[in-house]
């Protein structure tokens, strides 16, 4: 059963075209990762799906009474007002305290309840806010860059828990990464987005995709040829130089990040 569809989704801010003919689509208890460089539209994305963005064209289905759990990119929390963890669970709708714990249990942070949010490290945080988004019992959770300023192994971390979260539960899972190599192994399905899909998947059929490549790079060079990429890289040849699709990418500034080829291939 799809959970949510959408189809031909073009999206404008201020007149620009963030995201332009868009097909998406994710099932119930799908854990699908969204790739893409700085301003591809990953955001937009998401928040179009919910409903959060006014200028969209195309068609967007969601299933009857669909319970979506949205954590934001940007959470702007004010430090000034001290706030404890089992507070923040209760915003907007309180929770009974046994929930509230159990929750806290399952994402890992069992008895964080009277801390402070601020005196949260970074992976902690994240746990909360999932566990927050879980208390509202979704059927879907959307997360937009859930592992931000987490380290390597809290990242891997993070990912394992949403695995186990999505086994106990049978929540989909849709979230936003930039950890390309860690979301690898825990997603079902990845789309690599700049616009327009560049192409989507099994994680290991995109990772091998030529369109994918010419984004990310290749090997544990990926991340980094990822930023290299952005400001080098276009995509409005596919039609003008009547390339095969993976072929058809603007070439202008690829020789230099061909360095990053075999350092693991
Ligand atoms: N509210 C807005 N008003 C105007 N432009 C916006 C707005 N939100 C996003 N944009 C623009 O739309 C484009 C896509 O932004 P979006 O946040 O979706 O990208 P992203 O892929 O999530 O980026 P990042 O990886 O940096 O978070 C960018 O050029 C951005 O500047």
């Amino acid at each position: 059963m799809q959970l949510i569809t959408a189809r031909g989704l073009t999206v404008r801010h201020g007149g620009q075209v963030v995201l332009a003919g868009v097909d998406f689509t994710i099932a119930k208890g799908e854990i699908v990762t969204v790739v893409g460089p700085n301003g591809s539209g990953k955001s937009t994305l998401l928040k179009a799906l919910i409903g959060l963005e006014h200028s969209v064209e195309g068609q967007i289905t969601r299933a009857a009474g669909l319970s979506i759990g949205y954590v934001p990119q940007r959470l702007h929390m004010d430090a000034r007002i001290p706030m404890t963890v089992r507070r923040f669970l209760s915003l907007p709708r309180r929770v009974a305290d046994a929930a509230a714990e159990a929750e806290l249990a399952r994402t890992g942070v069992a008895g964080i309840g009277p801390r402070p949010m601020s005196a949260l490290s970074g992976g902690q945080f994240q746990r909360v806010l999932l566990a927050r988004a879980l208390l509202a019992r979704p059927e879907i959770l959307i997360l937009d860059e859930p592992t931000q300023g987490l380290d390597q192994p809290g990242v891997a971390a993070f990912y394992r828990l949403i695995e186990e979260v999505r086994a106990e539960t049978g929540v989909a899972v849709l979230m936003v990464s930039h950890d390309l190599h860690v979301v690898m192994s825990a997603t079902d399905r990845v789309i690599c987005l700049n616009g327009h899909v560049c192409c989507e998947g099994a994680p290991r059929v995109v990772s091998e995709a030529p369109e994918y490549r010419a984004l990310f790079g290749l090997g544990t060079g990926g991340a980094l040829a990822l930023y290299q990429h952005v400001h080098d890289h276009g995509h409005d040849h596919d039609q003008a130089t009547g390339h095969a699709p993976g072929h058809g990418h603007g070439h202008s500034g690829h020789a230099h990040h061909h360095h990053h080829e075999g350092t693991d291939a």
